[in-house]
């Protein structure tokens, strides 16, 4: 979507160059036509008047010029004169040359080439508020006022009733909705409410259609407008387009601004190197930042944007009283996509036969966008047939299609990797159910989410953890391996699916071994490298510095190595012994693709070893060796 912005942006630099090439060759032309007129001593032009070579003559009254019967040598077919004397009326007259009064003339070559100058400099500053190229149908008159698209509405019929399958995200949005209905109520007894809230979530999961949704629950007015719009090249003028929108929503307050893409913003950062686009991007953050501290929260003003790339937004958008809260617009589950089905079908006209709960069961994956296409296609299939309304059949052949077209943007898992993937995350689930003391595991879901992770089990520490004990960082690490650990013992092979987790727990155990000095044999060392800097090499070569023998990076190798066998033999004993809840909450996560911490089934706690309590003597608490 930023693409677009950047071509809008690229087009129009090309539009304003060949512009700017026309106008100077224009005007070059226009002052070699402007040279053909000599300037010429009196003297001359009465020789020339009395050779009868002046064709006409217009008297000013300062000035005489006019035009030539034949050109001089030097090419002019015109001439230009300073009057001296009072009477040329009357030696025109006498020579029979026709001539013509004019008041206060400054050559009229002059005042068209200033008048070429003043139309190019207009055009050229059109164009840098994008008032040309139809960018806001303004058109070339409306001069000086910003051209950012806003499509400011007053009666937005959305409700909340028609955006289904995000009930957390309508949730959070419900007091937005409260003080924008009575702003002054809300502040005056000192309620906190947020200038900006992000919503965070893949396309066409319903960003747009939610924040419209505010607008018309609350009854206010909705000011809209894309990020891209405001990526321009010439310094100053996006930021004058953020003041504009502010201005006019202020204005209209209570209101809501809605900034579609606001990672355009955030990532413009470089784009016109040349055209000094960096300037440009930060001065529109700039602005941004300044509307958003600025403003008042009591006049009832909330800024909504959406993104679907919150991690490369500027951190200084994020920070207390600016976006402080980010609500997630993920993709919906089975249940929340049969709600979605049953909006959209609502508009045409299906057959009884059609299961709205079974066709969600079809579509894991699809967003609500996706689903409203569904719908759409499904009708379009109908009418080629000539039904009189959308049957099963219609639904599935559109499915296919659709499919077919997502499979090259979102892969679709088969139902054997969906399977991998919810015992994967069922096996996280359990462990850490079973181990005492874990933190508690709020949800888990198979739902595709972001790149590259095909489900997520979250887990919320019950407060904030500063330090963290040597059995907690095990446990962490017995947890991450979970996953692994159930798809060996479910289906008895490894899959690509646990990289992340890998990762993680060496991490972990790297931490343990070499920053907190948690491995007996290694001992209370830092084995931490430290970065070195080549002599005479710019700043920035760096190289690490590793400040332990050989021998010790064996050890330490060889102790990471038994932390995270330990966590993973763990891991497995505890899914060994539930597998059948194992599978049952696989099953389950299958159905419904998600499940809260009430739906999950409850495993045996793990028993506490005696290895795992400290050795009288060792303060650091031993064990890890004993563990299986
Ligand atoms: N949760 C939903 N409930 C009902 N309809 C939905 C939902 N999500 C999307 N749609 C349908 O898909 C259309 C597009 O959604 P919308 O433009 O709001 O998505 P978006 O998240 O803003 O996408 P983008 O990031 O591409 O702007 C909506 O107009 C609506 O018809
Ligand atoms: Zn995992």
């Amino acid at each position: 979507m930023n693409g677009k912005g950047m071509m809008t942006g690229r087009a129009l630099f090309l539009l304003w160059l060949a512009l700017f090439l026309m106008s100077v060759a224009f005007v070059m032309l226009w002052s070699r036509g402007a040279q053909q007129v000599a300037t010429i001593p009196y003297s001359e032009f009465q020789e020339l008047l009395r050779q009868g070579r002046i064709q006409q003559v217009v008297v000013g009254e300062h000035d005489l010029h006019g035009d030539l019967v034949e050109p001089l040598p030097s090419g002019a077919r015109q001439f230009r004169t300073i009057r001296v004397d009072g009477d040329v009326a009357a030696d025109l007259e006498a020579r029979h040359v026709p001539f013509s009064g004019e008041v206060g003339s400054g050559g009229i070559a002059q005042v068209l080439t200033w008048i070429s100058w003043i139309v190019l400099l207009s055009i050229m500053w059109m164009i840098g508020t994008g008032g040309l190229a139809g960018r806001a149908g303004g058109g070339l008159l409306s001069i000086g006022r910003s051209k950012a698209r806003i499509f400011a509405e007053t009666e937005i019929k959305t409700g909340f009733n028609d955006v289904a399958g995000v009930d957390e995200a309508k949730i959070e949005l419900q007091e937005i909705v409260e003080f924008l209905k009575n702003p002054q109520e809300f502040t005056r007894l000192g309620a906190h409410v947020p200038k900006g809230v992000l919503l965070v979530g893949p396309p066409g999961t319903g960003k747009t259609l939610l924040a419209r949704a505010v607008a018309g629950e609350a009854r206010v007015p909705f000011f809209s407008t894309n990020g891209p719009e405001f990526v321009e090249m010439f310094v100053g003028v996006g930021a004058a387009r953020v003041r504009d929108l502010f201005a006019q929503a202020r204005s209209r307050a209570p209101a809501i601004i809605f900034i579609d893409e606001l990672d355009a913003l955030g990532r413009a950062r470089g784009a016109y190197p040349m055209m000094g686009g960096h300037d440009e991007k930060e001065q529109t953050l700039n602005q941004l930042l300044a509307e958003l501290d600025g403003f008042d929260p009591s006049v009832g003003l909330v800024l909504l944007a959406a993104t679907n790339r919150p991690e490369i937004l500027d951190p200084a958008l994020l920070r207390a009283g600016r976006f402080d809260r980010q609500v997630l617009v993920d993709r919906p589950e089975k249940a929340g996509r049969t709600e979605i089905l049953g909006l959209h079908a609502r508009k045409v006209l299906l057959d009884p036969g059609v299961d709205l709960d079974r066709l969600a069961a079809l579509t894991p994956g699809f967003t609500g966008a996706d689903l409203a296409n569904l719908v759409n296609e499904a009708a379009m299939v109908a009418t080629r047939r000539h039904a009189k309304s959308i049957a099963m059949e219609d639904f599935e052949a559109a499915i296919e299609r659709i499919v077919a077209g997502l499979e090259k943007k979102t892969r679709i898992l088969t139902p054997h990797e969906r399977s991998i993937v919810a015992h994967h995350e069922m096996g996280h689930a359990l462990v850490a159910l079973a181990i005492p003391g874990c933190d508690p595991v709020q949800k888990v879901s198979i739902i595709p989410r972001g790149i590259g992770a095909l489900g997520y089990t979250i887990q919320r520490p019950t407060e904030d953890r500063f330090l963290m004990g040597r059995h907690e960082l095990e446990n962490k690490m017995a947890v991450l391996m979970a996953g692994r650990a159930a798809e060996q013992l479910i289906f008895g092979e490894l899959s690509t699916g646990a990289a992340d987790d890998l990762a993680k727990v060496t991490d972990i155990a790297r931490g343990m071994v070499m920053r907190y000095g948690m491995d007996e044999t290694l001992g209370s060392v830092s084995y931490d490298t430290e970065p070195g800097r080549f002599l005479g090499q710019p700043e920035g070569a760096f190289w690490q510095h590793r400040r332990y023998s050989e021998a010790s990076a064996d050890s330490i190798d060889n102790a990471v190595r038994g932390l995270i066998d330990a966590a993973a033999h763990r891991a497995f004993a505890i899914l060994r012994q539930n597998r059948d809840k194992l599978e049952q909450g696989a099953k389950a996560l299958l159905e419904k693709e998600a499940l809260t911490a009430d739906e999950l089934p409850k495993p045996q706690a793990e028993p506490v070893k005696a290895e795992l309590t400290p050795v009288a003597g060792d303060e650091r608490g031993g064990g890890r060796r004993a563990l299986p």
